[in-house]
């Protein structure tokens, strides 16, 4: 039997229509397709789908990763899929010609179930929040300590964006050649989350940030012209991600790629440099969930009111902390975060 998961999309759920007349109906590519092979969706280019297919494991060590003997397939979306359903960083079925020969184009006709979606805000653009990045492990912010000044509403925003998708966050500071990031680390000292610091000048800290992205698959975001592309040039050569001031040449600006990239790190595992997230879709986000970031209060709030907003006279956490059961700060943290939850969405 094959292993079929409910939030896993599949042709044979969808409207698929009969087979028209006098024609046999195709067995082969329905109504399973028990011969999809697994593709990781690397990245999404006007409708095509660039798919890694790693080696079959006979022949290396099967890590999913870019090693000999594995392919790149594009495909494009089987007709029961919509593009929304699709995200970089997905595990689908592939069918058709997955060979990766020049040209060949496969089907992608199977998304299976994510183990975390990370979803960039609603915008005027785009009213429906989307996810960008899927199953990712890690979310690394990158701010830079000067040029630009890093914007706590935002960095909270992302935060809870990944205690949500339970992916691990990790802040990265670049441009510590510019200023001191004490100021950013003491900030983010509370909330127990680790912050690396970085410069391009000497890479001062380079090693620290390779040694947290290891082995992983990081989702990196962060606000124009922290050094992103920089960062990601580095770490993974080849990429050439355009840097801002080279790649204004063409007199229309900086090059600006809308899809997420899932490119391969020297240090084994991958990361998703993803230039569409201006800011995270948090409307799904319920505040109770934000509790599972701060296992130290949550049973504080067994005294709440029933609905209690967790920022109100009688909620219980006050007390709870009062007892010594969490310190102050924690729970300043946690309402700062509400706060940010509750906000209407601000884009960097
Ligand atoms: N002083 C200093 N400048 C840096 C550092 N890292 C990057 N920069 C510069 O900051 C500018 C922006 O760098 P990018 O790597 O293009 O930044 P980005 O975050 O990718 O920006 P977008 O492409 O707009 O998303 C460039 O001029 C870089 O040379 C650093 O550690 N120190
Ligand atoms: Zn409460």
């Amino acid at each position: 039997m094959r292993r079929r998961s409910t939030a896993s999309w599949d042709e044979s759920d969808a409207r698929s229509r009969p087979p028209r007349r006098g024609t046999r109906p195709r067995t082969k590519d329905r109504p399973a397709h028990d011969d999809a092979v697994t593709g990781w969706v690397l990245t999404i280019d006007r409708g095509r789908y660039t798919c890694l297919v790693p080696a079959p494991p006979h022949t290396a060590g099967s890590t999913g990763d870019r090693q000999p003997g594995s392919v790149e397939v594009v495909a494009m979306r089987a007709r029961a899929l919509r593009p929304g359903d699709v995200a970089v960083g997905d595990r689908v079925g592939l069918v058709g010609d997955t060979s990766g020969a020049t040209d060949s184009l496969a089907r992608l006709v199977r998304v299976e179930e994510r183990t975390s979606t990370l979803r960039r805000s609603a915008d005027d653009a785009d009213p429906v929040e989307r996810v960008v990045v899927a199953n990712a492990d890690q979310l690394c912010l990158v701010v830079a300590a000067a040029d630009p000044e890093p914007n706590p509403r935002l960095v909270d925003r992302a935060l809870v964006a990944a205690w949500d998708a339970g992916v691990d966050p990790l802040l990265v500071v670049t441009k510590t050649d510019l200023a001191d990031p004490a100021p950013v680390v003491d900030a983010y000292a509370a909330l127990g989350v680790s912050v690396l610091g970085v410069s391009k000048v000497d890479w001062r800290g380079l090693d620290g940030v390779r040694s947290a992205l290891a082995g992983r698959t990081t989702a990196l975001v962060g606000p124009s012209g922290v050094g992103k592309s920089t960062l990601v040039n580095e770490l993974s050569p080849g990429a050439y991600r355009a840097v801002s001031d080279v790649s204004g040449t063409t007199g229309k600006g900086r090059h600006t790629s809308t899809s997420a990239v899932l490119l391969p790190l020297r240090t084994g595992g991958w990361a998703v440099d993803t230039p569409g997230i201006r800011s995270f879709g948090l409307a799904h986000v319920e505040p109770d969930r934000l509790l599972r970031a701060f296992p130290d209060l949550a049973p504080g709030t067994d005294e709440c009111p029933r609905g209690c907003s967790h920022d109100e006279a009688e909620c219980g956490l006050d007390d709870w902390v009062g007892e010594g059961n969490s310190t102050p700060a924690r729970l300043e943290s946690f309402r700062r975060l509400l706060g940010a939850l509750r906000a209407a969405a601000d884009t960097w």
